[in-house]
């Protein structure tokens, strides 16, 4: 199915989200789609994908006007759309979540609404599909317990049963492991191959460049140009940003002073249990935690936030000892923790970048200086270029944005900076921008653990790895020693 996209337009209040917007994606092709945190891809593809209403402009399937207003309709025509985070009901069983939204009208009269799905015929096709696509889904557990990856190849099939014909990826590679990218990035080539067609928005150029056929790229909510791949990555720069960008560099951390010191760590949550032998981190240093996602690198991070406490073993930060201590013994010491749910665990929905503010100042008055509050929200909403409003509500920023809010919100300074994919989303400016801030902060003596499923990321900017396999830690070893092929094979468990 051929889609076209005729000079959409939408406007949330005072921002111009989409500007005149036009693409064409043809049928069997994998188009991408690029642009800088802000620019306006999610919201033509939610207009595509019937989630939210264009002003003006129009949707052509095969040169027939389309007329989608929910995403049932969308699937209808055949546009279905895997979302970052998975819009599916992890209470209920793959299979329940595989039969959502389908069904066949059996009764007539009274009930002739209603819906029947025969859960035998749905699991035949289930594994049917999930073999065809090479996804190992188990139909019986519960998708609370299965990683982001399994919930995305669980999504894919689901959709595909319905019928999609265009299939819409937004940002589908991050907090995936190599495995589930690679069967991933195999099935969308499968779908084109058939005549289908993949939108893969990304801020990854690797991962464009390998999978897909054309780009188009947005700016400031307007196409600023179309691509053909292969392409020059400065080409693709100079479209998304308009400039050449200059990778951030960290100079090598002398191991003096330690900042964080463990011993005979034991930390359990109701999945897992970590031991840490030794480690010391000195004062700054970046230390990388890499590992498949639930693999004890959060609880590590947790650990040290003070956010969890050890079962065994004793945690001292900067020469003071924090075993067992509480949580505002650990806030009052110095350390900050950045989660990767920008809106469940590190901002308030709902709340302004003005309110979150007020919360973070030191409660020394019962009364709010809403006048000096809203001048510190303007200094830092121009410190750390954020594109929002003092009044602005932190779930109507965009993913970059969130991301930025969130890090103006830590405290300078900070002994131990402790963060979670601390560029998750961002593109590859706001990442470059992110690592300087980071760098400045351990050059001024704050030592910061980070995880990430991006090993370019951790190969680049830590000092020393820790691999996370299962609950198992290796040493430390420096960067410069590693590879991302080792890096790899260590995250598989091959730690010799
Ligand atoms: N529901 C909304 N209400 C108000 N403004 C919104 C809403 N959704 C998006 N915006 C604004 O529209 C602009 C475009 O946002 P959009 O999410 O489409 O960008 P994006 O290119 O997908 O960014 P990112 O890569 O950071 O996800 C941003 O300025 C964003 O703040």
């Amino acid at each position: 199915m051929q889609i076209e996209l005729q000079q959409i337009t939408k406007r949330f209040g005072q921002v111009l989200a989409n500007d005149q917007v036009s693409m064409t994606v043809q049928a069997g092709s994998i188009h991408g789609l690029l642009g800088e945190n802000g620019a306006g891809k999610s919201t033509i593809v939610k207009v595509l994908s019937g989630f939210i209403s264009r002003d003006s402009g129009s949707v052509l399937f095969d040169g027939e006007a389309a007329n989608i207003k929910t995403p049932a309709d969308a699937i209808r025509s055949g546009v279905g759309m895997l979302h970052q985070d998975p819009l599916d009901f992890p209470p209920l069983s793959v299979l329940d979540n595989f039969v959502v939204g389908r069904g066949e009208v059996l009764a007539k009269g009274l009930f002739s609404g209603l819906k029947f799905v025969n859960l035998d015929r749905a699991r035949q096709e289930f594994l049917r599909l999930s073999e065809t696509f090479n996804f190992s889904l188990n139909p019986d557990v519960r998708v609370a317990d299965l990683t982001v990856g399994e919930r995305q190849q669980l999504e894919i099939i689901r959709l595909l049963s319905l019928g999609v014909k265009t299939l819409i990826l937004d940002e589908p590679t991050t907090g995936i492991s190599a495995s589930q990218k690679t069967a991933l990035f195999e099935a969308a080539r499968r779908l084109a191959a058939e005549g289908k067609s993949v939108i893969f928005v990304s801020h990854k150029l690797e991962d464009v460049e390998e999978l897909c056929d054309r780009v188009t790229v947005m700016r400031a909510g307007q196409v600023v140009g179309h691509a053909e791949i292969p392409c020059p990555d400065s080409v693709l720069i100079d479209l998304i940003f308009g400039k050449e960008l200059a990778l951030p560099i960290k100079p090598r951390t002398q191991q003096s002073e330690p900042m964080l010191e463990l011993d005979g760590i034991v930390v359990k949550d109701d999945r897992l249990t970590l031991k840490v032998d030794t480690l010391t981190a000195y004062k700054g240093e970046v230390i990388g935690l890499a590992g498949l996602e639930g693999s004890g690198q959060q609880l590590l991070l947790l650990l040290c936030a003070g956010l969890m406490r050890a079962s065994a073993g004793r945690i001292e930060i900067d020469a003071l000892d924090m075993t067992q201590k509480p949580y505002p013994a650990y806030l009052k010491h110095g350390i900050g923790y950045s989660p990767a749910d920008r809106l469940k665990d590190g901002l308030i929905r709902g709340l302004s970048i003005h309110e979150h503010v007020i919360l973070r100042q030191p409660n020394q008055s019962p009364f709010i200086d809403w006048k000096a509050t809203h001048q510190t929200a303007l200094e830092a909403i121009a410190m750390f270029n954020i594109r929002g409003k003092p009044h602005s509500h932190v779930e109507r920023l965009s993913g970059g944005n969130q991301q930025r809010t969130q890090l103006a919100l830590l405290p300078v300074p900070l002994n131990l900076l402790l963060m979670e994919h601390p560029t998750r989303g961002l593109d590859i400016e706001s990442t470059l921008w992110v690592w300087q801030q980071l760098i400045a902060r351990c050059q001024t003596g704050t030592t910061i653990l980070f995880m990430s499923s991006d090993l370019d990321e951790i190969m680049q900017y830590s000092d020393r790895v820790l691999v996370f396999s299962g609950g198992e830690v290796s040493e430390p070893i420096a960067a410069s020693e590693l590879t991302v092929e080792k890096l790899g094979q260590m995250i598989g468990g091959r730690f010799e």
